[in-house]
Parts: C-alpha cells; sequence; structure tokens
C-alpha cells in the first residue's frame, strides 16, 4: 500500500546472496511508527529498531547473553522446567496446550529474570500473555490505519484515532511490567538471591554496555516476548506432524528406546545422540515456521541484483514458507523427518553447487537479524520433543486431525496451531512411575527461582 517497493525472496540463493552476504546494506526495518515511536520509544525495541548504532549495542549486549556457553548453563532449569511439564501432561492431557505455552514462557521467566512461572494462570505467565497479545494485535496490518505509508495519518488527533489511544495504554502495561520484572530482578539480588539468569547479568554489565535503566528493562521483555509463543507453537506443530506420520513417530521412540531404556527420560546429554529426533525437530520448522512469510529487512542503500535495480528503501521478504516448499523438497507439504537424514539441508539434490551460507532452516530468519536465540529455542525445542517422545504415545482423537494451515492455525504475528483434539498417554507404567520420580528429584532446582 503507498509508494512502496516489496521484494519477496522465495529461494535460499537469493536470500544467501542478499541478506547473509550483503547484509550491510540489507539488514534494517521498515518505519513503524506504532511500534518504534508511540509503544516502544527511544529505540528499545531490538526486533523493530532500524539498523545503526542503537541496535548495535542492543544486538552486542543480546549475543553475549545468548552465546553457547551462558545458554547451555540454563539447561538444568530447562530440564526441571521439562520434568514438570511431563508430570502436568500425565495429570491433564487435556490441558497440553496451556501446559507446552507454560513451559516455553516459564523457561525464559527464569533464563532470564531468574524467576518461576510454576502455573500457566500465574499471574506473571498471565500478564506476559496479555502484553505481548496486545502489542503484537495492535502491529498486525489493517489493526491500525497505514500511517507508515501515508505519515500524514499520524497527525489525526487523538479524539478521532482511537488507536493512538490504544497504542498509549499498550506502552503503559508493557512498560510497567518489564520495570517491574526488573525491578524485582534487583531487589532478590540485594537481598543475595542470585541465579545467573540474563537480567542480572545485564545489569551487572550496565556501565560497561552503557545501556540506560529503559534499554535494560525491554531488553529483559523483548526477549521473554521473542522466546515463549515462537517455542510453543514449534513444539505443538511437532504433535500435528507426528500425528500426521505415525511411523515416523514410531522411529523416533525407537531412537529414544535404544538409547534411554525404560529406567529414565532423555537429559540433554541425550541430544547429540539423537539424529531421528533432531531431524523431526528441523523438519517442524521447515513444515510449520512461525513465521511464513518472514519478518521485514529495509535496505538502506541502493543495490542492484540479477538485472533488477533496487531502489534504497525496499522493503524485503525471505519467504520461509515459499523457500522450505522448494520443488528441491520432494512432498513439500508432508512431514517427513527423513528427509534431514539423507542431506542436511532436507533437500533431494545430494550434490550442490556452493552450498556454503546456506542455513539449514530459514525459520530463524536470515543475515545479520538472523534469530539470536536459536541456540536457546533448539535446546527447549529438543529436550521437550525427546522427552514427550519418549514417554508418551500420541493420537488424534479424530481420524482425519486437521493441520491445514488455512483452517487449524492462527494467523497472527505468530503463526500457531489452534488448539486441537489429542490423545496423550503414557506409554506404560513404568514410563508414568519414571516422570512422576523426576519431577519430584527438580524440586531443589525449582527452589533457587521461588521467592
Ligand atoms: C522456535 C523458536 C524461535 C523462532 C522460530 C524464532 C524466529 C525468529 C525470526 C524469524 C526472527 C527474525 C529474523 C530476521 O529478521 O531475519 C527472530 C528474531 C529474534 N529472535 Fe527469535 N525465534 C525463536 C526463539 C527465540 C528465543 C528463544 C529468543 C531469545 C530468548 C529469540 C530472540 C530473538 C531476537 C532478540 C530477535 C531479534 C534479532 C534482531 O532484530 O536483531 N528468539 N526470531
Amino acid at each position: 500500500m503507498g509508494p512502496q517497493n516489496v521484494v519477496i525472496l522465495n529461494s535460499w540463493k537469493h536470500v544467501r546472496e542478499l541478506f547473509d552476504r550483503r547484509g550491510a546494506i540489507y539488514s534494517s526495518r521498515p518505519e513503524n511508527h506504532i511500534g518504534n515511536d508511540l509503544i516502544c520509544p527511544g529505540q528499545t525495541h531490538i526486533l523493530l529498531v532500524p539498523y545503526g548504532a542503537g541496535w548495535r549495542v542492543l544486538r552486542k549486549t543480546v549475543q553475549a547473553l545468548l552465546n553457547v556457553k551462558a545458554v547451555d548453563s540454563m539447561v538444568p532449569i530447562q530440564n526441571a522446567e521439562a520434568t514438570q511439564t511431563m508430570y502436568q501432561l500425565l495429570r491433564d492431557p487435556d490441558g497440553y496446550y496451556d501446559h507446552i505455552r507454560r513451559y516455553s514462557t516459564a523457561v525464559i521467566l527464569s533464563s532470564v529474570f531468574g524467576q518461576r512461572g510454576a502455573e500457566f494462570n500465574s499471574p506473571k505467565v498471565r500478564a506476559l500473555y496479555h502484553a505481548q497479545d496486545q502489542f503484537t494485535s495492535i502491529l498486525e496490518p489493517g489493526a491500525t490505519p497505514p500511517v507508515d505509508a501515508f505519515p500524514l495519518l499520524r497527525y489525526i488527533p487523538q479524539f478521532f484515532a482511537s488507536w493512538k489511544a490504544k497504542a498509549k495504554a499498550i506502552r503503559a502495561e508493557q512498560h510497567s511490567l518489564y520495570f517491574a520484572l526488573m525491578e524485582e530482578t534487583k531487589t532478590r539480588v540485594a537481598k543475595g538471591i542470585v541465579t545467573g539468569s540474563f537480567m542480572e547479568r545485564i545489569l551487572k554489565d550496565q556501565p560497561k554496555n552503557g545501556l540506560d535503566d529503559e534499554h535494560v528493562a525491554y531488553l529483559g521483555g523483548i526477549l521473554m516476548e521473542a522466546g515463549s509463543d515462537t517455542t510453543a507453537s514449534i513444539l505443538l506443530s511437532y504433535m500435528l506432524g507426528i500425528i500426521s506420520n505415525p511411523a515416523a513417530f514410531a522411529e523416533a521412540q525407537s531412537e529414544l528406546d535404544r538409547l534411554c531404556g525404560t529406567g529414565r527420560s532423555p537429559v540433554f546429554d541425550d541430544l547429540d545422540n539423537l539424529p531421528y529426533l533432531r531431524a523431526c525437530m528441523t523438519e517442524t520448522l521447515r513444515w510449520r515456521p512461525v513465521a511464513p512469510g518472514g519478518i521485514p529487512h529495509l535496505l538502506i542503500q541502493d543495490d542492484n541484483y540479477e538485472g533488477y535495480h533496487l531502489p534504497k528503501g525496499t522493503i524485503v521478504f525471505a519467504n520461509a514458507w515459499s523457500i522450505h516448499r522448494d520443488q528441491e523438497y520432494r512432498s513439500g507439504d508432508e512431514f517427513i523427518p527423513e528427509r534431514f537424514l539423507n542431506n542436511k539441508f532436507g533437500s533431494q539434490v545430494s550434490k550442490e553447487e556452493g552450498n556454503d551460507y546456506r542455513r539449514v532452516t530459514y525459520s530463524f530468519g536470515a543475515g545479520r537479524r538472523v534469530c539470536a536465540g536459536q541456540r536457546l529455542a533448539e535446546n527447549s525445542l529438543m529436550l521437550n520433543m525427546a522427552k514427550i517422545t519418549w514417554g508418551f504415545d500420541i493420537s488424534g482423537k479424530d481420524r482425519d486431525i486437521d493441520t491445514d494451515v488455512k483452517t487449524a492455525y492462527t494467523d497472527g504475528f505468530v503463526f500457531s496451531p489452534k488448539r486441537f483434539a489429542v490423545n496423550i498417554t503414557p506409554r506404560s507404567e513404568r514410563h508414568r512411575e519414571v516422570f512422576e520420580a523426576e519431577f519430584q528429584a527438580q524440586r531443589h532446582v525449582f527452589a533457587r527461582y521461588e521467592d
């Protein structure tokens, strides 16, 4: 809409060339008056801020928090939270949707703020979901007049523009939640309660990183936003995938049985020995990417590519949906984990020219704005998928479960399965006992995160 050039990249080769190789000019974000000026002013929202010095400081801070060593130090609480999720699935299988969503929020709450979100209904988990739902819904196309394409619309008085009042309310809600979480971390540290959380580290490094309280509070809040719904969506899609392909699920269960037997459920150290399960994760990311159309990048300088002139200001999307359904993928609409065993990219072509810079998945985006939390997300995904697959039988309650993206998925900012009718039952009494005992054994881990 309006005088805007938009380019959609439907092949990994174009993404490699433009986002990865020419990242210096393809890494900004489009204007977002509502997100960047009204709700998160002062360049505080790392996902939305334009490329430049402000983004670089935020990105550097986040990368230091999310490096392999730091992320892997969160494994004990990830494992404990996953163990709780298995326990909840035993007790209340029909509540699976909320148990999975609680898990993904609780893991980030503890990693980022060193706090527990023990129940889906706990005030913090609820408050985070509420703030996030409000924020993403106002940013959806059509939710407000097109103030970025037609900047004059920004000057309509608030009396005639209800979206302005809504944006103000969202700012107030987000601001008070993010500041409260940051202040609680400060108070806990002052009392000597230290968990090694990301927020503790950002606060400690404040003299070095130069971030003021506003940026610190938002960094924490935005990591929560970026990491919770996304992880839950992929875990739920995994369930749909294996329901649609029971043979793949049986294969993943055999792999886990060979490794763990029935005496214990899988743990982090097992994950490198589960190639089939890893193929299931990569296939889920391919099959149902959470941002199917990609998150927009903005070109900041005129460029030429394959005979086309791309003017500065062009918005460019890496369309994960199409890239993951290229003809290189046999039966691309189907959930077939084996494709990632034959070839690490999952494609049919065995010898390809110049695979350097090709990514195994485009679900995490590409280039300099690529997801900063991929390692954290993959640890969470693998751990939960491993435990679920080891301990439960899963099938659709209806003979033909709906996995269609048009009917079985929400089409919000994060593309996610709607609730579906599923049977989740422990594979045996032994599996049940193991999960129950393992949950009890995790109490000491939770204790560190409780007030
Ligand atoms: C399955 C889970 C996840 C998926 C599929 C996902 C996907 C994405 C995508 C598509 C982008 C935009 C990339 C681009 O513009 O090219 C992104 C950005 C980002 N993600 Fe994730 N994400 C996930 C989990 C996480 C987690 C757990 C965290 C951290 C706690 C995180 C932190 C971020 C941040 C900070 C950015 C902004 C990067 C920037 O603009 O510089 N994500 N993610």
